[in-house]
C-alpha cells in the first residue's frame, strides 16, 4: 500500500509537475502573446505621418489595393486609437481581431490570392468562401472581414475631413459623432452605437486632439491631413465600386 502511496504519489507529483509545467506553458505563452501585441499595437510615439503615408502606398501600377500596406495602415491607427483612453478599447480590439483574421490569410496557404483586396476577392467568389446570407457554417471569409474595416474607412475619411477643416472652437466628439452617424452607425446594433458615442466624449477638443498626434503644429497636422485624405477616399472608392461590382456591400 505504502509503495502504491508512494508511486502514487510520485506520479502525483509528476501530474502536479505537468500541470506545473503546462500552466508555466500557458503563462508564458499568454506574456509571449501580451509582448507582441504591444509591439504591434503598442504606442510608439504615433509616427501618423507615416501611418497615412501607408495608406498611400497601397495602390498598385494596376490601381489593385495591396493588402499589407492597407492592414499596416489600420494597424498604425489602433496603435493611435490605444492612446486615446482604455474606453475606446473595446474597438480597438475589434479592429485588432480584423486585422489579425486578414494576416492569417496573408500567410496561410492561399496567401497569394490574398495580396490584394481584387485577388482576394475574386478567389474568395471562385471559390465560394463568401456567406451571401447569415447563419451558415462556412469560417468568417476576408471579404466579410475587409467590409467591416471598408466601412471604418469611410468614417475615417469624414473624421479626418472634419477635424480638417473645423475651426479652432470645434470639438472633436461632435465631429467623430457626426462622422460615425453618417457612416458606421448604420451598420451597428444599439448597444454598439450607445457605447461609442459614449466613447467620443472622452475626446479631448481639437487642440488637444492634434497636440497628441504629434505631428507638429496645428497648422502642420492640417496639412498632413490634407494630403492624406485625398488617397484614403482613393481607397475607398476603388473598394466601393469592387464590392458593388460583386453584389458584396451587405455581407452578413
Ligand atoms: C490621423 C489619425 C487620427 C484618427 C485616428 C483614428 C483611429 C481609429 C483607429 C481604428 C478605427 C477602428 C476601426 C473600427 C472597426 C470596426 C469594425 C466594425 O464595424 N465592427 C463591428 C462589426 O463587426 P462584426 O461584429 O460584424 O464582425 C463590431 O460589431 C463593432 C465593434 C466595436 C465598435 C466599433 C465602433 C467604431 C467607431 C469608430 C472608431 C472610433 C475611434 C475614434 C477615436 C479617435
Amino acid at each position: 500500500m505504502a509503495g502504491d502511496w508512494s508511486r502514487r504519489g510520485g506520479r502525483r507529483r509528476q501530474v502536479s509537475r505537468r500541470r506545473a509545467f503546462i500552466g508555466c506553458a500557458e503563462v508564458g505563452k499568454k506574456e509571449a502573446v501580451a509582448k507582441s501585441f504591444a509591439m504591434a499595437y503598442g504606442d510608439d510615439g504615433h509616427n501618423l505621418r507615416e501611418v497615412l503615408a501607408t495608406f498611400k502606398s497601397c495602390l498598385d501600377e494596376k490601381s489593385e489595393i495591396l493588402m499589407d500596406p492597407y492592414l499596416a495602415g489600420w494597424k498604425g491607427l489602433v496603435r493611435f486609437l490605444n492612446t486615446m483612453g482604455t474606453i475606446f478599447t473595446f474597438v480597438s480590439k475589434d479592429a485588432v481581431a480584423k486585422i489579425q483574421i486578414m494576416e492569417e490569410f496573408r500567410s496561410g496557404p492561399h496567401k497569394e490570392s490574398y495580396r490584394t483586396l481584387q485577388s482576394m476577392v475574386s478567389y474568395e467568389m471562385a471559390n465560394n468562401l463568401v456567406d451571401m446570407k447569415k447563419n451558415t457554417e462556412r469560417p468568417v471569409s476576408g471579404c466579410r472581414t475587409i467590409l467591416r474595416l471598408h466601412r471604418a474607412l469611410l468614417w475615417l475619411q469624414l473624421f479626418l475631413e472634419g477635424l480638417r477643416t473645423g475651426g479652432t472652437d470645434c470639438r472633436t466628439s461632435v465631429v467623430c459623432t457626426d462622422s460615425y452617424n453618417a457612416s458606421l452607425a448604420n451598420y451597428h446594433p444599439w448597444i454598439i452605437r450607445k457605447a461609442t458615442t459614449i466613447a467620443f466624449c472622452t475626446l479631448p477638443n481639437r487642440e488637444a486632439f492634434f497636440e497628441n498626434m504629434k505631428v507638429g503644429s496645428n497648422e502642420e497636422a492640417v496639412e498632413m491631413l490634407g494630403e492624406a485624405l485625398p488617397h484614403i477616399k482613393k481607397l475607398y472608392d476603388i473598394t466601393q465600386e469592387l464590392y458593388s461590382r460583386h453584389k458584396l456591400l451587405d455581407l452578413p
